[in-house]
């Protein structure tokens, strides 16, 4: 059994920030040994460009790349990166060094993953339906999983990802909110290490549907699930009022909030602290941890992107990694 654990860095859009951000985080001493998925040649132009030295080196001893070095798995791109500018041609290259990276966590190669941001638009344009990483790995894996972000302040967890919002309500029914549940209670045990997880659940609807006055999910779907999981002894709080539920005196009583779709929960949080909130999957067979910003095009290959997120994106997957290496699973 590996004591410390490696941990598979993919960079994401190779035209986005992602690559300058391996690099930098080339440039420290971690809890983990890293190997990085991607094009060589990207990545090295993008030490160049913002001017911090970089070695790529065999993939077979991670721990031996000290500062200014990173073990190294490549992926080549079908055409050259320029900054800012993505390629659809790459798309499949982007898309194959997360599943490679993915496959080498499925095979024990690997103890975790820490994802840069991927441009959605260029993965489609290139032919390949893409909605986001989250639902990759999900697929890949086989199994389901729920989008957490989470910085010092929040946790929030998604009931729906990357859904059109007209699809949104249709999306929510019991079985799915209690799946969601299910994964995001069991994770906040088992790799947060808290006894009794206590949850905030947001409602769909203005007010939580003004007892039905304005909309019915919360008495129809959300309410009876709620009651019946109390039953099991968990604790639960809500449906709340998305508005006034994130006020910080009512954050401290919960150690997670899941709302109901994409833009209820991460506005709130990423104004919280957008610098060191990272991205996590739960539910996979292996702890996988993003950025939680985008790819910033326009700052591309300047050397003034901030690598805060992905510093503590690695952070975490480092302690999600070691906790289960040290519990066996
Ligand atoms: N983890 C992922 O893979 C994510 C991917 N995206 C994708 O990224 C693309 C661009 O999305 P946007 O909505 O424009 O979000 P964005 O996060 O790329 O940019 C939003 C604003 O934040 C700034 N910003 C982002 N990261 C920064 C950093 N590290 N340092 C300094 N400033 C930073 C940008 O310059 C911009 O002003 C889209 O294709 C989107 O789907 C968006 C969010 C997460
Ligand atoms: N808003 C989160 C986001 O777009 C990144 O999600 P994913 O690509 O990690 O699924």
């Amino acid at each position: 059994m590996r004591q410390r654990p490696r941990l598979a860095l993919v960079p994401g859009e190779p035209a986005g920030i992602g690559p300058e951000l391996v690099v930098r985080a080339a440039q420290r001493s971690w809890g983990a040994d890293l190997v990085v998925y991607g094009d060589r040649a990207t990545l090295l132009h993008a030490a160049e460009a913002i001017g911090q030295p970089l070695r790529l080196i065999s993939p077979n001893d991670p721990s031996a790349a000290g500062p200014g070095a990173l073990a190294h798995v490549e992926i080549p791109l079908t055409v050259r990166a320029a900054f800012g500018q993505p390629e659809p041609r790459n798309a499949r290259a982007t898309i194959g060094s997360l599943e490679t990276a993915a496959g080498a966590c499925l095979q024990g190669l690997c103890d975790g993953i820490v994802t840069g941001p991927v441009h959605k638009a260029a993965i489609n344009d290139g032919g390949i339906p893409y909605t986001g990483t989250t639902e990759l790995l999900a697929a890949q894996a086989g199994c389901e999983v729920v989008m957490m972000l989470a910085n010092d302040i929040v946790r929030v967890a998604l009931a729906t990802t990357h859904l059109p919002l007209r699809e949104v309500a249709d999306a929510i029914t019991a079985d799915s909110l209690e799946r969601t549940l299910r994964i995001l209670h069991a994770a906040l045990y088992h790799d947060f290490g808290i006894e009794a997880p206590r949850i905030a659940v947001l409602g769909l609807n203005p007010h939580a549907g003004e007892d039905g006055h304005l909309g019915r999910e919360e008495l129809d779907i959300v309410i009876p699930l709620l009651d019946g999981l109390r039953g099991e002894g968990w604790q639960l709080i809500g449906p709340l009022p998305a508005d006034t539920a994130f006020l910080p005196s009512k954050l401290r009583g919960f150690d997670a909030v899941l709302a109901m779709y994409h833009d209820q929960g991460l506005p709130v949080l990423k104004y919280s602290g957008f610098e060191h909130a990272v991205n996590l999957t739960l539910g996979l067979p292996y702890p996988r941890v993003a950025v939680d910003h985008g790819t910033a095009l326009e700052l591309a290959g300047r050397g003034v992107a901030d690598p805060s997120s992905l510093f503590a994106a690695i952070d975490t997957c480092t302690r999600l990694a070691r906790n289960r290496l040290h519990a066996g699973t």
